[in-house]
């Protein structure tokens, strides 16, 4: 593997992400009647956090992520990131979102992609193009695929193919949406893995919507559970495993089994 130093990663200084919540709602209009799909929702996200949002099908968890990334805005309330209000898609933020092809540009390779992430990046990084392309293909273990196109990919691939690009620019925050669904558990379990050692690296902040529990567990430094029908917030809960974490050896822990139990009792209540 390439080991390539980005001075900000390297310092690990995390800036200007921190973000804040204060009494968000979302209401959809349809012609036949209107949804609230979140209501009340008051949260601090500090920079370096790395948060999971889970509760059942329908609470507006990715309601809130859409809202996270400026695609939508909130009906009342207000959003900010590093203290600017979020009207638009934030330049220090990138997603992931479940259907890679909504991530990945299909007329370029995955290199191609990559470098497109390099070009458009939050904080540029230094060194020569080719080696920054290969850095980020071995990170998520795609090296051997950078002349390929999406198309001749698997859903695995693909998704690592954007987890890279996304990467690539360098974003402070790093929005997921149920981004690992669609692969297969083997795949599933490196895609953590490779999402956990780039939040190390580069100190980022990661918003991880998810259905999973376990995998909420695995990651997260603290769990955000939604009532259910968009009623807000229902627990916000520290996570406090070791770190690193490691696939067989944090998922044995009493301690996971305990968040996991809590949690799961949390959502099916
Ligand atoms: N564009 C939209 N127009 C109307 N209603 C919407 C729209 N987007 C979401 N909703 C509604 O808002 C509510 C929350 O949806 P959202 O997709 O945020 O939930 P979720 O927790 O992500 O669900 P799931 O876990 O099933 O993906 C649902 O009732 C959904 O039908």
């Amino acid at each position: 593997m390439t080991t390539l130093t980005h001075p900000a990663a390297a310092d690990s200084v995390v800036t200007g992400a921190q973000l804040v919540l204060e009494d968000v709602w979302k209401v959809f209009s349809t012609s036949r009647h209107d949804v609230t799909a979140l209501r009340e929702l008051s949260l601090e996200i500090n920079a370096g956090e790395f948060v999971a949002v889970v509760g059942r099908s329908g609470c507006g968890k990715s309601t809130l992520l859409r809202m996270l990334t400026g695609l939508i805005p909130p009906s009342a309330g207000r959003i900010t990131l590093g203290g600017r209000p979020v009207d638009g898609p934030p330049r220090e933020a990138r997603c992931v979102f479940q259907d890679y092809a909504q991530s990945l540009l299909p007329w370029k390779t995955v290199g191609g992609n990559v470098r497109f992430g390099l070009r458009h990046a939050y904080e540029p990084s230094s060194g020569p193009r080719d080696e920054l392309v290969a850095h980020y293909l071995d990170l998520v273990g795609l090296r051997h695929a950078a002349d390929r196109y999406p198309w001749e990919l698997s859903g695995g691939m693909q998704q690592r193919a954007a987890i890279a690009r996304a990467l690539a620019a360098r974003p402070r925050l790093l929005l997921m949406d149920e981004a690992f669904s669609g692969v297969d558990a083997l795949s599933r379990a490196k895609l953590q893995d490779v999402v956990l050692r780039a939040w190390a690296e580069a100190g980022l902040t990661v918003v991880f919507v998810t259905h999973d529990i376990d995998e909420a567990v695995y990651l997260a430094d603290r769990i955000v559970v939604l009532r259910p029908e968009g009623h807000g917030l229902l627990a916000d809960l520290r996570v406090d495993l070791p770190r690193p974490r490691g696939q067989v050896s944090t998922r044995e822990l009493p301690e996971f089994l305990a968040y996991r139990r809590e949690l799961l009792q949390l959502v099916l209540d």
